[in-house]
């Protein structure tokens, strides 16, 4: 059979931040499928655990011939059954034997070998005949908190969405020009700015989160005007990084700032009303499900609010979620759940539920471009990918060469 499994490698390779992590081959009979896992800095605490002790080392000497033994003679196109193996083999519940990492890329090295198995890239594959939408990218122009140095703001990530554009080549390209227009208005407000950027690419300006938010708005502005269409803000505030749970508080170091629960909703929901902002993701620690459900019912009608660290792409997380009515978004991070059958699961809840899913990369990336056939074979309306550096265009050029192959292209429904 075309799809039976044949051989699994794993090997070390490099991340974007210096660090190993796993890469996969599996090879079917008449099919290959090659995968990398990435890896976060502002982890969510219930994210399965991405690497067992010993690291990536580890898993190329002893774990390697374990899952090759279990996976060679299986249908490639039997994911789930894989994905069930995989944590059999794990035996414990948060993967920390053999690593979500290994096992999430392992998961998605099966599905392209079977995709290529059938002769057909990965997006349809997973999505079928009718796939046609391209995710809105959500770029990431500055960084602060955990992605960036001393100084920065406290706010993780300051992202922008071309909502008005009409084609993924014309939302990659303005989300590059507000980039570039950036740079300048940093350096009006920062004399010393010297260009430096984060692990996602975005600059790392030593200004204040006002003063980053007042000229993120402007250039969303600006290049808008230029290129005549809507660019919005949007916020990435990862505040389970800010949280105090000892002082119960929200500690904004370059403000010089502190803020309990009520103080944080009225915070954002100003930010929010202010900026015209599209989408917050995290604006609340990961245990806060109250303070998201709150925001929601205040903002929900005119803003995305997303759950990252909430929600760690578990369904179980979500359904609380759900019930609570906490947000309506959630980030899908394969590898905070191990496996693409899992994160599939997901995925299909958020839908039923109307919460917008939004396939999103790691701070700490490879040029692995998988997310992308990801975000449009589960028609995720947005992918959250970065603007520029290798391992971010490595996803928003394969979704350029995904649109030239789609017969007829349109961007995603929210
Ligand atoms: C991409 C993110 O960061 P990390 O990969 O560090 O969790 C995020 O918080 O959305
Ligand atoms: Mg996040």
């Amino acid at each position: 059979m075309d799809s039976v499994i044949e051989d699994v490698q794993v090997r070390k390779i490099l991340d974007s931040r210096g660090n190993p992590t796993v890469e996969v081959d599996v090879t079917t009979w008449n099919g290959f499928g090659r995968a990398a896992a990435p890896s976060g800095a502002s982890t969510g605490s219930r994210e399965v655990v991405s690497f067992p002790e010993g690291g990536v080392d580890v898993i190329v000497s002893e774990v390697e011939d374990v899952i090759a033994s279990e996976l060679i003679g299986m249908d490639a196109n039997d994911i789930t059954t894989i994905d069930e193996v995989l944590r059999e083999v794990d035996g414990t519940g948060n993967l920390s034997a053999i690593g979500g990492n290994t096992t999430v890329a392992v998961s998605m090295a099966v599905a392209k070998a079977a995709a290529a198995s059938s002769n057909i890239p990965l997006y349809r594959y997973l999505g079928g005949n009718w796939v046609n939408e391209l995710p809105y990218p959500l770029g990431n122009m500055m960084n602060g908190g955990a992605h960036a140095g001393i100084n920065a703001p406290d706010i993780q990530e300051f992202l922008v969405v071309p909502i008005g554009a009409k084609n993924i080549v014309e939302a990659i390209f303005a989300n590059a020009s507000v980039h570039k227009k950036l740079k300048g208005l940093i350096q009006s407000k920062d004399s010393n700015f010297t260009g430096g950027k984060g692990d996602e690419g975005g600059w790392v300006p030593n200004i204040t989160n006002d003063n980053a938010l007042e000229i993120q708005a402007k250039a969303c502005e600006e290049v808008g005007d230029e290129l005549g269409l809507e660019i919005r803000p949007a916020l990435d505030m990862a505040a389970s990084e800010l949280w105090n749970s000892k002082k119960q508080k929200y500690l904004y170091a370059q403000d010089g700032v502190e803020r309990d629960t009520g103080e944080q909703i009225e915070f954002v929901k100003d930010i929010i009303e202010t900026y015209n902002m599209f989408y917050v993701e995290d604006p609340f620690d990961e245990s806060d499900f109250e303070g998201f459900a709150q925001l929601t019912s205040k903002v929900g009608n005119r803003c995305l609010i997303c759950g990252d660290d909430l929600f760690v792409t578990n369904k179980e997380l979500l359904l609380k979620g759900i019930e609570m009515n906490a947000a309506n978004a959630i980030i899908i991070k394969p590898n905070q759940i191990g496996s693409l059958s899992e994160t599939y699961a997901t995925v299909k809840l958020a839908k039923q539920h109307n919460i917008v899913p939004v396939v999103s990369h790691r701070s700490g990336e490879t040029t692995d471009e998988t997310i992308a056939h990801l975000a449009v074979g589960f028609a995720s309306p947005m992918i959250k990918t970065g603007a520029i550096g290798g391992e971010r265009i490595a996803k928003l050029n394969e979704l350029i060469r995904i649109e030239e192959e789609l017969p007829n292209p349109k961007m995603g429904q929210f």
